[in-house]
């Protein structure tokens, strides 16, 4: 068992009327970013609370290296974690913060300048954190998870409250830090985010996991023989290529999508019917549009077929 391995194995929670957690089962492995993902409610941070001991579980259980976050001796040093990223002193300067935090956890005092610098806090480090917007507290958040050197990373929706700058910071932040050996598990409730950052991808809904599975599988698998057509005029494209028994949608205002003909087929038919084109390729789905295409899948898999729900 890797040190940097968390194993989440059939974790149940209710508060009170309400199931937040409902058999949720998942590992996260070292060396990649691992997406958490799934609509406001659907267990994310109440996993990410049980897995560092904040919230007890009614069954089930959250492992880290084997062994659950309450028997670790040094846990910042295993695990970082951000979580709130309100929960902060705001009278407390950002250093000041982080020299706390590094003495009550018997760390070197040294890393917290080095941490600083890692989130590009310097010019405001010796500010009131009572004064920094959201993106600075997530960034200040940050360092506090990485103060301990950990091998693992839990962040609970971290690209909240970044602006596109810093949004492109984290991005690199976290691959940086799965590069570096490290497991990091990254909560978000919007798929955008984490495009070109996970590597594999934990999909939950109503405290239960979707789906599991790599990002490249996702994307392959629903770009699958699909076709991407740049041109001046869309509707003789569509209306060539639906001739030809092709599948078209309009993705855009010169942009369509072609299924059920392959790449050479669709330059062929656009060029026999002078058809103006820029572009043919390989379709590449986004991540939200894969994301949209399995969350609707598992929704129509579980709907109750029409009429029945009464006999
Ligand atoms: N302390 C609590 N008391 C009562 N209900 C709670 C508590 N914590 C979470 N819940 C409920 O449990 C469910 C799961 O919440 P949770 O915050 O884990 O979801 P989430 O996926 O992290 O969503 P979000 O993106 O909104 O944070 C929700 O219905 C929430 O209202």
């Amino acid at each position: 068992m890797s040190q940097g391995t968390i194993e989440v194995s059939g974790l149940r929670k209710r508060f009170g009327p309400t199931t937040a957690l409902d058999g949720m089962t998942f590992t996260v492995r070292p060396s990649r970013v691992t997406g958490f993902v799934g609509p406001n409610g659907a267990g994310k941070s109440t996993t990410m609370r049980v897995i560092v001991g904040l919230d007890a579980p009614d069954a089930g259980t959250a492992l880290i290296g084997g062994r659950p976050y309450r028997s670790l001796r040094h846990p910042l040093t295993l695990v970082g974690s951000l979580l709130d990223a309100a929960a902060v002193q705001p009278s407390r300067s950002a250093r000041d913060h982080l020299l706390w935090l590094a003495r009550s956890q018997g760390l070197a005092a040294g890393r917290v300048d080095e941490v600083i610098g890692k989130v590009g806090l310097e010019r405001v480090a010796r500010r009131r954190a009572g004064g920094f917007s959201l993106g600075m507290r997530q960034r200040l958040g940050i360092a506090a998870a990485l103060l301990g050197d950990p091998p693992v990373l839990l962040l609970d929706e971290p690209f909240n409250g970044m602006d596109p700058e810093g949004i492109v910071w984290m991005r690199g932040l976290l691959r940086a830090l799965a590069a570096q050996g490290r497991a990091v598990l990254v909560s978000s409730h919007l798929m955008g985010e984490l495009e070109d950052t996970a590597d594999h991808l934990v999909i939950v809904g109503r405290g239960k996991v979707i789906a599991d599975l790599g990002v490249a599988d996702l994307i392959a698998t629903v770009s699958a023989g699909r076709v991407a057509v740049r041109t001046t005029a869309p509707p003789q494209a569509m209306a060539v290529l639906a001739d030809a028994g092709a599948t078209v949608a309009a993705t855009g205002r010169d942009t369509l999508t072609v299924s059920g003909l392959p790449a050479e087929r669709v330059v062929a038919l656009l060029g026999a019917g002078a058809v103006p084109f820029s572009e043919v390729s390989a379709h590449r789905a986004t991540l939200e549009e894969a994301y949209l295409r399995l969350t609707r899948d598992a929704v129509e898999y579980r709907a109750e077929p029409a009429g029945e729900a009464t006999r």
